[in-house]
């Protein structure tokens, strides 16, 4: 496995020590500002070092839409963060049929939340309903259409800012919804999952919720995510869950 990250973030950072750490240091980096020290930067898939078998999107919507295509039609795997993105149905075509020329794979990390297996599973046998709800604090959701409805420094209780379906809150909140369409890839699709959006000044964290009913039965799963450092609009688990998808990418065994 030779990886290049694309994006050197919050989480591109994170990521980056943890692959350097796991004797897995990325070949390069795709960049659109500076890069980070001691890495080569690129800015395109094309300029990469020879050989990179695996490109890890860390970059947002922008990054898999830029450079996904171009790095799956070059048969080169590539893990995202980015799932809302998958909600703009065009580029989900492209990224799928670039994915078929090249022989590549796109791996979709399971980022800031979990139950996506229970989700996958009972979708097997068919589900009834799925709620998504995303709780936090205020200042999570600056620089989110949030900020056109609320006044979000001075919020003394929770607030539903966004109401609709996970294609609906993915498109609008690129930055925050992610983890609305990993819940709708995983069980009901984009259209029939709902999702809320909720700004919280009593949350202690990034707080999401599934709840799902189907013939399996039902359940309920809460995470209270910490955020990463350097961004409080994401969960610190996010980060951690590239590794992980890294690590089951090349294990014999997988989970
Ligand atoms: N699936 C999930 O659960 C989660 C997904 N995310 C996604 O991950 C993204 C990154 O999160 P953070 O690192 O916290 O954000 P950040 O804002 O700290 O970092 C994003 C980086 O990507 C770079 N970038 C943007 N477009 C690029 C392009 N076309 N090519 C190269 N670099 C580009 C930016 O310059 C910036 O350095 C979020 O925008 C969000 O879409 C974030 C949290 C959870
Ligand atoms: O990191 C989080 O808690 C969730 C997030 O931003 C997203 O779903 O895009």
């Amino acid at each position: 496995m030779k990886l290049a990250v694309i994006g050197a973030g919050s989480i591109g950072a994170w990521v980056i020590a943890a692959l350097e750490r796991e004797g897995l240091g990325p070949a390069a980096v795709i960049v659109r500002g500076t890069a980070p020290v001691g890495l080569p930067a690129v800015r395109s898939v094309a300029a990469l070092p020879p050989g990179v078998t695996h490109v890890v999107d860390c970059a947002g919507h922008a990054g898999l839409a830029a450079h996904g295509p171009a790095a799956l039609e070059a048969g080169i795997d590539v893990i995202t963060l980015s799932l809302g993105a998958l909600a703009d149905a065009g580029l989900a075509r492209d990224l799928s049929r670039a994915a078929e020329a090249g022989g590549a794979r796109l791996h979709l990390a399971s980022g800031a939340i979990g139950a996506l297996d229970a989700l996958r599973a009972g979708a097997a046998g068919g589900l009834r309903s799925v709620r998504y709800t995303g709780r936090k604090p205020p200042m999570g959701w600056a620089g989110s259409p949030a900020e056109a409805v609320l006044d979000l420094s001075a919020l003394t209780a929770p607030a539903i800012h966004f109401e609709g379906s996970a294609r609906q809150a993915a498109l609008a909140y690129p930055k925050n919804a992610n983890v609305a369409a990993a819940v709708a890839l995983a069980g009901l699709g984009f259209d029939d999952t709902q999702a809320r959006l909720v700004a919280d000044p009593g949350a202690p964290g990034n707080i999401h919720e599934v709840e799902a009913e189907g013939a399996f039965g039902s359940f309920r799963f809460e995470i209270m995510g910490a955020p990463l450092p350097g961004n409080p609009r994401s969960s610190a688990l996010a980060a951690m869950s590239v590794l992980a998808e890294v690590r089951r990418i090349r294990a014999r065994v997988t989970t």
